[in-house]
């Protein structure tokens, strides 16, 4: 606990600070650590104020409304492209592109202006320059809470993000403003039981054939969330098909991958084989990333041509028993030395999320004063009731959209009682 005297020392340091060093401030809790203002003394420095207000329920409120008040206007423009598409799919397709990343480049403007989060890419020179020129399967590990999030900001790097889909469980389809985005997304969704999810599944690839931009599509062949009880029982099952065991990644299920690629030979160019970590071994949280903390994501890709994978379903499922544990590996090295193998790149940042972050905010912030100005003019209890509420609505929705990331919520699969 500080002294009291620490207090003092705090709040004579806050009160000394010139008007200058507060305008640093701003900028920088606008603009994260891109502007970083280097000037500032050291004082400020002390009181970390810029991270102390990232940290503030206020702050977190006026996010959370925008997101999920912008979220709703977006999905009313989705429904209104209904009547588009039988008229003109692709056009449809387009503008759901454009409005979904509306939507989602504001998680990856929270991480990257917000929290101050960059990844440090490792990979091929050679294939750096194909990302974003064609379609791709990625294959990521599923070990961390914001894998998805560090996903988005990959695609977003590279213009993808708008037309990006995953291979997602059912249950991600409700949720509120993401889940029926991804609806006109063309995201493809399963209850992972291969019996009733088969025709869906082959219906939703065969429909990616003429989609109208490049898109990733994500496949996290582990199909559920990294926790160790699900590894020892995944690790049983590579036991009994007499397969090598992988110490930091669940054993693939392979039915997926296998369909994925056979129904997506002739669009798909290539698989990208992903790895992320975390240094220092730090375990991020998406209530993190809102508190503002900041993380340091490594991620290696390596661009494997779809012509190279195994038509045969017993030849590609052992190729990528085998790819795991190739990932498995890497992961492990990364353990002892702390990068990947390859040269690191860095994609220029895209300032879109930021300005279409911005944009959203502005637009939604304005009329949410106004309302607040007018309701305390009433004085009407009722109303203002009525608005904190709406507040403490929208709050408690986010945080449990929040919450399902987290992987103390993950689902039974994987898990004996669950396994097939
Ligand atoms: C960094 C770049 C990022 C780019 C990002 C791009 C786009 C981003 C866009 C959006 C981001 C959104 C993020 C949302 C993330 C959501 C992710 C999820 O929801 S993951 C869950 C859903 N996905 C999957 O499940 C995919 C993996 N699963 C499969 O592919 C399965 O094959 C299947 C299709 C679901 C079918 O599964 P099923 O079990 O029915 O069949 P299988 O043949 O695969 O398995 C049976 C087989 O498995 C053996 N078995 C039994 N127990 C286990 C076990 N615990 N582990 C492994 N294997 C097990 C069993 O013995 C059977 O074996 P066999 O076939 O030999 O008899
Ligand atoms: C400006 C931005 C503000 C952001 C405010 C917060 C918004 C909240 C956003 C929620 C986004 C939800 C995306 C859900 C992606 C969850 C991915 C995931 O991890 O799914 C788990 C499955 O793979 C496996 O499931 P399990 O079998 O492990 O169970």
């Amino acid at each position: 606990m500080p002294s009291s005297n620490h207090w003092g020392v705090a709040y004579g340091a806050l009160f000394e600070t010139s008007a200058r060093n507060a305008v640093f401030q701003l900028i920088e809790l606008v603009s994260g650590p891109r502007f970083r203002c280097h000037k500032r003394t050291k004082a400020w420095d002390k009181m970390g104020l810029v991270q102390w207000l990232k940290g503030q329920f206020l702050c977190h409120l006026v996010i959370c409304y925008g997101f999920f008040v912008s979220g709703l206007l977006i999905n009313l423009l989705q429904i209104c492209t209904l009547p588009l598409w039988p008229i003109n799919k692709q056009l449809a397709r387009r503008i759901n592109c454009k409005l979904g990343y509306s939507l989602t480049s504001q998680s990856v403007a929270l991480l990257e202006w917000w929290s101050g989060t960059e990844i440090t890419l490792y990979t091929d020179p050679e294939n750096y320059r194909l990302y974003g020129k064609e379609n791709a399967i990625v294959v990521l590990n599923h070990n961390f809470e914001i894998d998805f999030l560090c996903g988005w900001t990959f695609c977003d790097r590279f213009g993808v993000l708008g037309a990006s889909k995953c291979l997602a469980k059912k249950e991600l389809s409700y949720l509120p403003v993401i889940g029926w985005m991804w609806y006109f997304l063309e995201m493809v969704f399963i209850k992972r039981k291969w019996e009733e999810d088969k025709r869906n599944f082959v219906q939703s690839l065969q429909n990616l054939r003429d989609y109208p931009e490049n898109f990733w599509f994500l496949l996290h062949c582990e199909g559920t969330r990294f926790t160790e009880e699900k590894h020892l029982v995944s690790m049983e099952v590579a036991e009994k098909k007499s397969l090598p065991k992988l110490k930091h990644h669940l054993l693939p299920r392979t039915k997926g991958f296998w369909v994925a690629v056979q129904n997506l030979r002739g669009t798909v160019a290539a698989v990208y084989c992903c790895t992320l970590n975390f240094r220092n071994n730090e375990t991020p949280t998406l209530l993190g990333v809102l508190n503002g903390e900041k993380y340091h994501p490594d991620l290696y890709v390596r661009r494997i041509p779809l012509e190279s994978i195994p038509e045969d379903e017993a030849e590609c499922s052992a190729w990528l028993h085998k790819l795991y544990q190739e990932k498995d590996k890497f992961q492990e090295d990364y353990n002892q030395t702390g990068c990947f193998p390859g040269p690191k790149v860095t994609p220029p940042c895209r300032p879109w999320a930021l300005i279409n972050w911005l944009g959203w905010t502005c637009l939604l912030l304005y009329p949410l004063c106004l309302l607040l100005v007018q309701l305390v003019n009433s004085g009407s209890i009722l109303s203002i009731l009525a608005t904190v509420a709406f507040c403490a609505a929208v709050s408690v929705c986010v945080r449990w959209m929040i919450g399902q990331t987290e992987v103390k919520s993950s689902s039974s699969y994987g898990l004996p009682l669950n396994n097939k």
